[in-house]
């Protein structure tokens, strides 16, 4: 089976506002917070148990942790890892493409290991309903972090980063994507809100030194200042290794009010995404007539080199 991008480019970029809302305004996302052992085979297998539990109750759109198919450990990345150019080995790939066919879903595919050209990427592919991949984000920020006595970790020693946004536009609204650590930089969700996205997916791994204090908190920041949908979804906390992950998958309406979330163990968290609660928050409290575009402007970067953003 060929693999091509549809689109990586948001098409007809709108502004934040009016808000352009898509055809489905309201729909079941699922959120696949799965068990990850070093054996990719049984977690490609178990990814799937979970993806059809998330059809049966109605989810449209399915979300998968960063890092499922294998460990989130620098001893297994490469190991796990697929070339997306080489199509007998892409199991992962292949089985989120069929599986997204086969059910007509939409599926943001947490992340995994990508080779690509002598380098290795964090990144999430996303599979429209025809089994397609729409597009594929690379972690931007990578994880780096030392804090003495707890936590020690450099994601940059193996990945090299990514450097560009992704929006992907579906049937089920326009998406913005970004991985873990993304997460903890403003810009980027305040772009994709230029860029008139609806629903920010971050598939992430927080840990037990950063997840208690930080992650329902970045979540529902990002929600709230930008008066959207934020969804994560993280890895149970039973996968092994050496890094201990937070849990906690959870979806954030546009006034930061949690939606659905769940604890650390393996579940299928589902819960409601309406768009009209956007119109309604961003109606109440018009922040982007507010802003005080005189004192600040917000740059994107990518547009002013003039390269699409
Ligand atoms: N995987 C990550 O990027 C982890 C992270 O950001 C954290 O705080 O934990």
């Amino acid at each position: 089976m060929a693999f091509a991008i549809d689109t990586k480019e948001p098409v007809g970029v709108a502004t934040s506002d009016p808000l352009q809302l898509p055809i489905i305004t309201k729909f079941k996302i699922a959120l696949c917070q799965l068990i990850v052992t070093p054996n990719k085979k049984e977690n490609i297998e178990n990814a799937h148990r979970l993806i059809e539990i998330a059809v049966e109750q109605g989810a449209r759109l399915v979300v998968l942790p960063e890092m499922w198919n294998c460990p989130y450990s620098t001893d297994y990345f490469a190991k796990h890892a697929e070339d997306f150019d080489d199509e007998d080995a892409l199991w992962t790939f292949s089985m989120l493409s069929e599986v997204a066919l086969l059910h007509k879903i939409t599926i943001i595919g947490g992340s995994m290991p990508e080779w690509s050209n002598g380098h290795l990427y964090n990144t999430c592919c996303i599979f429209g309903p025809d089994g397609r991949l729409k597009a594929k984000h690379r972690k931007i920020h990578l994880f780096d972090i030392d804090i003495p006595g707890e936590i020690s970790f450099k994601e940059s020693d193996t990945f090299k980063a990514g450097d560009e946004p992704t929006i992907v536009d579906t049937d089920l609204g326009r998406i913005g994507i970004g991985i873990c650590h993304d997460i903890r930089f403003p810009e980027l969700a305040m772009l994709y809100r230029e860029k008139g996205v609806h629903l920010i997916c971050y598939p992430g791994a927080f840990n037990m030194s950063t997840g208690e204090l930080l992650w329902e908190l970045e979540q529902r920041a990002r929600a709230v200042d930008n008066q959207l949908f934020v969804a994560t979804c993280s890895p149970a906390r039973d996968s092994c290794g050496s890094y201990t992950i937070w849990g906690h998958s959870t979806l954030v309406g546009p006034s930061g009010e949690i939606i659905a979330t769940s604890g650390h163990q393996e579940a299928v968290v589902v819960g409601e995404v309406d768009y009209s609660k956007i119109k309604l928050q961003r109606k109440s409290l018009p922040l982007n007539k507010q802003m005080r575009r005189d004192i600040y402007k917000f740059v994107n970067k990518h547009e002013q080199n003039g390269l699409e953003g």
